[in-house]
């Protein structure tokens, strides 16, 4: 690769041309990243498709680097802030800058300053980076120890000192970033629970905009709920259901009314892309037709990859979700017929289509030392595309989210223990005590009554929960074929329990 003329550099750095770093360097880096959400996948048509050079005061060449490329076909583009490689097989891991103090160092400087940076496209046309506060507290005003964050994530989080986070997002799309105009919509309501959201990073293409990174209060010494949680039906295992356990059951219940409260507030927001919609009964058969559809993508995600060697675990986990998900497919028109006696259930009381959270699991609630609850990630699911991502869609869709993080907290606390300790039925005990106290939580939350985005009668809502939970049990088997395949077992274990309940 020459060092060429890139940009503007600052004095002393000397000169890189990001425009030649190779795709073939590029696709292997971007195939190793959980963030490229192509982990594993053939990523082809790989290109730099712009930079901006990303001033630091350590004379190494740093930039912002746009990439292009097709997963299964499908466009996607990413960010990948880059320092110029030093070796000639282009190391590209070890370029991450997000792993380097002083870009993290600048980083914070550049929000704080709301500083903008010019930048191009490999085609010539200008680009900018540019920083905007959204609260002028000074959290991000002084220089503090930073660190990536080490939560197994979508995106790259940068941490500084206790005061502020900084979520970089990876795979990027042109318009309103959800995690960003939630946080913004919430802080005009009295929903408490949400980090605040300090500043704002957008990248402009000739009026077209794209969020590239957003900086939140940090919730100091935090835990996720999903630690908490586990650790509860850990305890219930080992037979210790006078506290730990009984103590799970309440924070179920405080989720649920944390989960409720949330959605008050979505549905109160007054601004057009918050309004709620009615959901009507084409609404209803529409979210059967999606968790049949996340079905069929389920099978096909667990058909054997081409020259898979048979004998690794991986290959043993999947030939397990295959047999699972084959068997179910034998029953097609059994789990149709199953759907639409749910749609036929909820008839015309759907409730309302509201913003949601989209991805909500017991991960996106972190727990502040003085056990204050903070919702966080309202990115929705990470594979979808930005324009569903926004949909307004029926809260109860959040519901089953949290209701499989249960069922995914109990199967880990199951999968710590030996497998000669006949400890299953208690795990399930627990599960369904963890379920009955969240849906208990955010169905009797208030004393107002049931708020229209819910439909009128328990039934339909229940029915409701039923549909989006399938669904999201076969996202999660896609979710853990690309992402953690040792962890198949858990959603399979969950689609076991439901279709004993569902598909008789
Ligand atoms: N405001 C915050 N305060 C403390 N920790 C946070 C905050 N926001 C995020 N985190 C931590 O960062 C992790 C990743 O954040 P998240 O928004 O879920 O990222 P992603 O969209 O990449 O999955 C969380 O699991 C949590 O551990
Ligand atoms: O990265 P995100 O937090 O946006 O969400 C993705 O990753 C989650 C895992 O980190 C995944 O959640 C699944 O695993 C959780 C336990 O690790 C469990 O609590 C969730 O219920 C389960 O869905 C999520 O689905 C995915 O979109």
């Amino acid at each position: 690769m020459s060092p060429a003329h890139a940009g503007a550099p600052d004095a002393g750095v000397p000169p890189f041309d990001w425009g030649a770093l190779p795709p073939a360097a590029l696709a292997d880096h971007l195939a190793r990243q959980r963030w490229s959400g192509a982990r594993g996948a053939t990523i082809t048509d790989v290109r730099v498709a712009g930079w901006i050079p990303f001033p630091l005061d350590a004379a190494d060449a740093c930039a912002i680097v746009l990439v292009e490329g097709r997963v299964n076909g499908a466009p996607v583009r990413w960010q990948l802030p880059l320092l110029a490689p030093s070796d000639a097989a282009v190391d590209l891991a070890s370029a991450d800058a997000t792993a380097h103090a002083p870009f993290r160092d600048a980083l914070r400087a550049a929000l704080a300053a709301e500083r903008e940076l010019p930048g191009r496209t490999t085609d010539g046309r200008p680009l900018r980076w540019r920083a905007r506060a959204v609260a002028r507290d000074g959290a991000l005003a002084a220089s503090l120890p930073s660190r990536v964050g080490g939560a197994e994530q979508s995106n790259t989080s940068l941490l500084y000192g206790e005061a502020a986070i900084v979520k970089l997002f990876r795979r990027l799309e042109r318009g309103p970033q959800p995690d960003v105009e939630i946080g913004r919509a919430l802080a005009t309501t009295r929903f408490a629970h949400v980090p605040a959201l300090l500043a704002v990073v957008e990248l402009d293409e000739d009026g077209d905009v794209t969020v590239l990174a957003m900086a939140q209060a940090l919730v100091p010494r935090a835990r996720d709920a999903w630690e908490v949680v586990v650790a509860r039906a850990r305890a219930a295992l080992a037979g210790d259901a006078s506290t730990e356990s009984d103590a799970g059951v309440a924070e179920a219940r405080r989720l649920g009314e944390a989960t409720r409260r949330l959605h008050d507030a979505l549905a109160a927001v007054g601004e057009e892309a918050f309004a709620p919609e009615p959901a009507t009964p084409a609404d209803v058969r529409g979210w059967a037709g999606d968790a049949a559809r996340a079905f069929d993508l389920a099978l096909d995600a667990v058909a054997p990859p081409p020259g898979e060697d048979a004998s690794t675990d991986t290959a043993r986990a999947f030939a397990e979700a295959r047999a699972a998900l084959g068997a179910l497919a034998a029953r097609r028109e059994e789990l149709r017929a199953r759907l639409d006696a749910l749609v036929a259930r909820v008839d015309d009381d759907a409730g309302l289509r509201i913003r949601h959270h989209g991805d909500y699991h017991l991960g996106q609630v972190l727990r502040g030392e003085d056990g204050t609850l903070a919702v966080i990630d309202f990115e929705g699911e990470p594979a979808r595309p930005l324009a569903e991502r926004r949909a307004r869609h029926s809260p109860l869709r959040d519901v089953a989210g949290m209701l499989r993080s249960f069922g995914y907290a109990a199967a880990a606390a199951l999968r710590e223990v030996s497998a000669e300790d006949d400890v299953a039925p208690r795990a399930d005990a627990w599960e369904a005590a963890a379920r009955a106290a969240y849906l208990d939580g955010y169905f009797h939350a208030a004393a107002e009554g049931r708020p229209s985005y819910l439909p009128r009668s328990r039934v339909s809502a229940d029915a409701l929960v039923r549909v989006f939970e399938l669904e999201k049990l076969f996202y999660e088997l896609r979710y853990e074929v690309r992402n953690r395949p040792d962890w198949l077992a858990i959603p399979l274990r969950g689609l076991q329990a439901l279709l004993a309940a569902e598909v008789r």
